[in-house]
């Protein structure tokens, strides 16, 4: 949360010791690529919505071994004195290409991509694919949730059940990229400055032993009130009860809402809507919580349940029905010993499982017309598909599934955050950054965008990339197959 965090140690050991052996082997300024990608888009979803990237950036801008960190790695570790002086004086000076929160993303393209010495790849893997991996998947839950809710204000109530208090946090800032308004949590609201919203528990109205007095204490004691209004009977005592303290109030409160818990909520929400319209109430609004999801919710408004707020908690912030996104980091391409780039590859029997070899960028390819997603386009680093007039995409594995296309815009997803070291990113503060969710979203076709059984989005390669892949899959087998122990 604070910018003054020092997560340096927030790493693996094996990636200190992978640091140790590269440092003794004269090895620790080779240059060397890595890139971060998902092999399968979580909550079986069309797409998923890039954050982690701010808490990123200030994990690099404190990254430094401190001199207690030092002493620590010195009393557990064998590391001899001459690397723990290289740790003390280790600063990150490797260049960082980066999706922006906010921005879709999908399976096997590089989302994020550390250049620079093995060492600094290597300490960061951890740590990055941490934020990321928690910060996307909270983000594309909430913005699943988001996509029933349609246009209704949709509050994040999860801290009390979310997996510890930096997941609330971060996790609360990463609902508001996928599409959330507002939080519980105050603490998120001051850091990032979320708009921060609260009725009062249940607990309120133990105190006082019944709703009306329960009520009114809140009414004289706030302007802006939503009463929970099923502690004992929504209908029978609770919604009367909220009636009765607005209507003796009058002017001196702003009778904003109700809040249902529990109990059949669209029965609930219809009978709760009628009594407030007779008795004078039509603006206030109806809230809802009580363990909600897309899937509930879009049953509650299939139902046309009279629900005009939605408090979403446990599902959101635990991604409750898939709790890892399992982004990987690969290393793509490492200097030799002649101080010439070679492209890596991890092998696997399974075909979508063998990495992709070479620095690379991906492309979103647009319809000039509309503006509308035609699919991502993987290349090199070093092609440019804004020079061609049409390009040619396949599907890497099934490349009978291929289209030729013209009359595109062609936009580069990753963009350059750290330059040697220096952040060179005018960080967008969270309104912006959701505001760019929101637009990056509707640039994707509805058949992407739908949370059951969506459209699976097309992602890529160039020709050059595909056969620089395969190359080196033959260079591998020809490797393998001489080998003689
Ligand atoms: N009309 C409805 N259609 C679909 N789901 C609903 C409807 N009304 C409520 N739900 C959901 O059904 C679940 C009911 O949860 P639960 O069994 O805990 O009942 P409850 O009435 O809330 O009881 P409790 O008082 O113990 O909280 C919740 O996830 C709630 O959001
Ligand atoms: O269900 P979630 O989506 O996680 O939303 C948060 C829940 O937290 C509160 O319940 P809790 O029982 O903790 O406290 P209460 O006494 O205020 O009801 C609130 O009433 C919601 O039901
Ligand atoms: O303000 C609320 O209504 C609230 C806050 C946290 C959890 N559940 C509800």
């Amino acid at each position: 949360m604070s910018e003054t965090n020092n997560l340096t140690l927030h790493t693996d050991f094996y990636e200190i010791n992978m640091m140790a052996t590269y440092f003794e082997k004269h090895m620790e300024n080779r240059h060397a690529v890595f890139e971060v990608f998902f092999r399968k888009l979580p909550f079986g979803n069309g797409y998923a919505v890039y954050a982690g990237l701010e808490h990123i950036i200030q994990y690099i801008e404190n990254l430094k071994f401190t001199d207690s960190d030092i002493d620590y790695l010195k009393a557990v570790t064998d590391y001899p004195d001459s690397f723990l002086e290289y740790l003390r004086h280790f600063k990150f000076g490797g260049t960082i290409r980066s999706a922006y929160e906010g921005d879709v993303v999908f399976a096997n393209e590089p989302i994020l991509q550390v250049e620079g010495t093995l060492c600094e790849c290597q300490l960061v893997e951890t740590a990055i694919l941490n934020m990321v991996n928690y910060q996307t998947l909270i983000a594309t839950k909430a913005s699943r949730i988001r996509t029933v809710v349609g246009n209704d204000p949709l509050m994040e109530f999860g801290s009390r059940r979310a997996q510890e208090v930096s997941a609330a946090i971060w996790g609360t800032r990463a609902a508001i990229i996928g599409g959330f308004n507002a939080t519980s949590n105050v603490l998120a609201g001051k850091t990032f400055g979320i708009p921060i919203s609260g009725t009062h528990a249940h607990s309120l109205v133990e105190s006082f032993g019944n709703d009306y007095d329960a009520f009114n204490a809140y009414a004289q004691t706030h302007h802006d009130c939503v009463f929970l209004v099923d502690t004992y009977d929504t209908l029978k005592s609770g919604v009367p009860s909220a009636i009765r303290v607005a209507n003796e109030m009058g002017d001196k409160i702003n009778f904003a809402g109700v809040r249902l818990d529990s109990g059949d909520m669209a029965y609930l929400s219809k009978r709760v809507r009628e009594v407030l319209d007779h008795a004078g109430y039509t603006d206030t609004k109806i809230y809802a919580s009580n363990d909600l999801d897309e899937t509930t919710i879009a049953s509650l408004k299939m139902q046309h349940a009279k629900i005009d707020v939605w408090g979403v908690g446990t599902k959101v912030i635990t991604a409750f029905d898939q709790p890892a996104l399992g982004a990987v980091y690969k290393m793509v391409s490492v200097e030799d010993d002649h101080g010439k780039m070679v492209d890596r590859i991890k092998i696997s029997g399974n075909a979508e499982k063998v990495s992709t070899p070479g620095k690379k960028q991906v492309w979103r390819i647009t319809d000039t017309k509309d503006g509308k997603s035609e699919g991502d386009y993987i290349t090199l680093a070093n092609e440019d598909p804004r020079d061609e007039k049409s390009i040619y995409m396949f599907h890497p594995n099934y490349t009978y599934i291929n289209k030729t296309v013209e009359n595109f815009d062609a936009e580069p997803l990753l963009k350059t955050i750290y330059r040697d070291g220096e952040l060179v990113y005018d960080r967008p503060n969270l309104a912006q950054i959701s505001e760019y969710a929101k637009k990056e979203l509707a640039a994707l076709w509805p058949e992407y965008r739908r949370e059951l059984n969506p459209q699976k989005y097309p992602v890529d390669l160039s020709q050059k990339c595909w056969d620089n892949k395969r190359d080196i899959i033959e260079k591998v087998r020809n490797y393998v197959q001489q080998i003689k122990y």
